[in-house]
């Protein structure tokens, strides 16, 4: 324990999340706690196996019996070397293994597990003995080591027929010879769909699933590859279980790099890895809780200032942006915008624009990089740049640790972290952790405006709890209703609405083939609509985000912040912050949608309300 590390607790911790089940499900966060070359060794087999190949193992045991709970028996630990002695139990109603077909008898499996965790706390080896013919034996597929040869007969025929009478789940990995051609649009002769794609990409994903189902082909120039697939199954198959050969899709990445460069976001790899185990403090939990303060602060301000100016008409999208920059800044970075916010945020709007551009550019033309709009990028972000370079300048010259974002960035220099690396990780931030949540909560707020009687509902449940003083973070947990409008909020408009990966190997979606390198798009926005897991996937019913229903949803029907390993770190941020901005912003104002207002999503990198969210703003008396 000289290095400060409590072994144990690591272990026990990596045992919470692998059996986690449910919603609760944290297996998928094992990499956080797993050195980037740890290994596994399971029971006798030859084969060391790596981390997503282990929680494949656990997936497959999960899978057998849903309800799993384990004991731990016994934990003994030498320096970094833990020796644990679990116990399990759990229904069979599943495939057991992915082959024994449910008995729904109680299994019970005892097991041993021995851990070597590194210098820094994490995972780095797992050695592991299971009393695995035992649980065949209590589910009936093979008989005891003694049983009489006329039994051992018995029981094989008896597997043998129930299995054939009971088939495991068809694997998703069907051969690729064996699988068909997406089905999807003709396209135009030569370009295909791409100018389709360029003038309405959110129009032309929703109208190509809605006509050719859950795997859509887009026929594009040239050998480029293009499927948007929309069922849960097939994106956790890609964000998850062959999360490793589905890496970021280069060619989108490579559009955004000209700005964010090689952050969080754009990385794939160890260097990722890296990256977000140094951001996740951030991030957690209790540190989250302390930014609340602020974040109420800068929303009484705006609340204020609309009040001073005697404001009565916005378009809220530049009010929200200003806002959740403002938030993001002062929170993940301690640093005060001053008075530069809107020109701050005007500018990383427009290098996002020129993002937009060229994602939507399904067709590369020559001579872009002379056109006004590209200077006007090279502008803006030189502005940015110029912006972010200050504030690593003033931080090293004032380097009192204040342990945010920054310092963490800073600190970090001596394994590798440059100034580029830092300003690419710092403009990741303005890429992701602030349009999104600002649009969160301008799609929220005309929600809102558009359904009065849920609107009356959030206000009666906020003068019952908070009454007539400011919202603290302490109120949330009660403010139940709110966080339902919120999630549902983001079913319907959820700001990343697409998101894109490549994989490296042919794969199997769907029973349709996908060959490597083409580009996989999977939309969050259409996942959110899909009728198989939606009833009334339209309509705006923040109850069934209530605590039993929303437990029955497949995990991958939902999923605005995405899930798996990339799932969004600042998850934890926007889902505190836009409650008590919301909650904050309706004790001053009452916001009305102009009458007569299309709110028809677009898409501009994330999900914008086309011609902007116009409102009229009533001041409250008690406001
Ligand atoms: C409502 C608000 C937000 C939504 C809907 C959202 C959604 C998402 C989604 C869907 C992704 C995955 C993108 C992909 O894999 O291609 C993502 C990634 C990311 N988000 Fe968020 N986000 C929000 C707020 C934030 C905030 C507040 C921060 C930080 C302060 C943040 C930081 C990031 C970062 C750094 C990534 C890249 C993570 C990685 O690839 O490992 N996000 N976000």
């Amino acid at each position: 324990m000289s290095s400060g590390i409590d072994y144990q607790r690591c272990v026990l911790e990596f045992l919470r999340r692998a059996w986690s089940i449910g919603e609760q499900d944290l297996l998928n966060t094992l990499d956080e706690l797993c050195a980037p070359e740890a290994s596994f060794h399971i029971g006798s087999h030859p084969q060391t196996r790596t981390l997503p190949e282990f929680q494949r193992l656990v997936r497959l045991v999960k899978q057998g019996q849903p309800d799993l709970s384990y004991r731990v028996e016994g934990l003994i630990s030498a320096g970094p070397e833990v020796v644990a002695r679990l116990a399990f139990r759990g229904t069979h109603t599943g495939h057991l293994a992915g082959l024994v077909p449910p008995t729904r008898r109680g299994l019970t499996l005892t097991e041993m597990i021995h851990v070597v965790i590194d210098d820094q706390g994490r995972l780095r080896e797992l050695w592991h003995e299971s009393d695995f013919h035992g649980l065949l034996v209590a589910a009936g597929a093979v008989p005891p080591l003694d049983a009489h040869p006329l039994r051992q007969v018995l029981t094989a025929a008896r597997s043998l027929v129930r299995s054939a009478l009971s088939p495991p789940p068809v694997p998703a990995e069907l051969s690729p010879v064996l699988a068909r051609e997406a089905p999807g649009p003709r396209g135009y002769p030569v370009v295909g769909v791409g100018p389709d794609l360029a003038r309405d990409l959110v129009g032309t994903f929703t109208r190509a699933w809605r006509e050719h189902g859950d795997v859509v082909r887009f026929p594009l120039p040239g050998s480029r590859r293009l499927f948007l697939v929309n069922h849960p199954d097939h994106v956790r198959q890609v964000l998850e279980y062959k999360q490793p050969i589905y890496p970021k899709d280069p060619l989108s990445v490579g559009k955004f790099e000209p700005f964010v460069g090689n952050g969080l976001f754009t990385s794939n790899g160890e260097f990722h890895f890296r990256q977000r185990r140094l951001a996740q403090p951030v991030f957690k939990g209790a540190r989250v809780a302390s930014y609340a303060p602020v974040m109420v602060t800068a929303a009484g301000e705006l609340a204020h200032r609309w009040r001073d100016e005697r404001v009565e008409t916005v378009d809220l999208t530049p009010e929200m942006m200003r806002l959740a920059l403002d938030i993001v800044m002062r929170t993940v970075f301690s640093a005060d915008l001053g008075g530069r916010t809107a020109e701050i945020a005007d500018a990383v709007r427009t290098c996002n624009a020129h993002t937009n551009a060229r994602l939507q550019r399904f067709v590369e033309l020559p001579g872009t990089r002379l056109t006004p709009a590209h200077r006007r990028f090279v502008a803006a972000r030189a502005l940015v740049d110029g912006f972010v370079h200050d504030l690593i300048q003033r931080r090293r010259r004032d380097p009192a640790d204040r342990d945010d974002m920054l310092s963490r960035l800073l600190s970090a220099g001596g394994r590798g972290m440059t100034d580029q690396h830092v300003r690419d990780e710092i403009v990741t931030i303005f890429l992701g952790g602030y349009e999104t949540t600002a649009l969160s909560l301008v799609w929220t707020f005309s929600l809102l405006s558009r359904h009065p009687a849920v609107e009356d509902a959030v206000r009666a449940e906020l003068s019952e709890i908070v009454g007539g003083r400011p919202v603290a973070d302490s109120d949330l947990p009660r403010l139940s209703y709110l966080r339902m409008v919120y999630q549902e909020a983001l079913r319907l408009y959820p700001p990343v609405w697409t998101m894109s990966r490549s994989p490296i190997e042919d794969d199997v979606l769907g029973g349709c083939r996908i060959p490597r390198g083409s580009q996989v798009f999977i939309s969050p926005y259409l996942l959110h609509r899909h009728p198989e897991f939606w009833d009334n996937p339209e309509g705006f019913q923040p109850e069934r985000f209530a605590r039993q229903r929303a437990t029955q949803q497949p995990l991958y029907s939902y999923m605005p912040f995405s899930r798996g390993p990339r799932l969004c770190p600042g998850a934890s941020i926007a889902l505190f912050e836009a409650p008590l901005v919301i909650a904050r912003l309706l004790q001053s104002y009452r916001l009305q949608l102009r009458p007569g207002h299309l709110c028809t999503p677009t898409s501009n990198v994330f999900l914008y309300p086309e011609g902007g969210m116009p409102m009229a703003l009533v001041p409250l008396k008690d406001g």
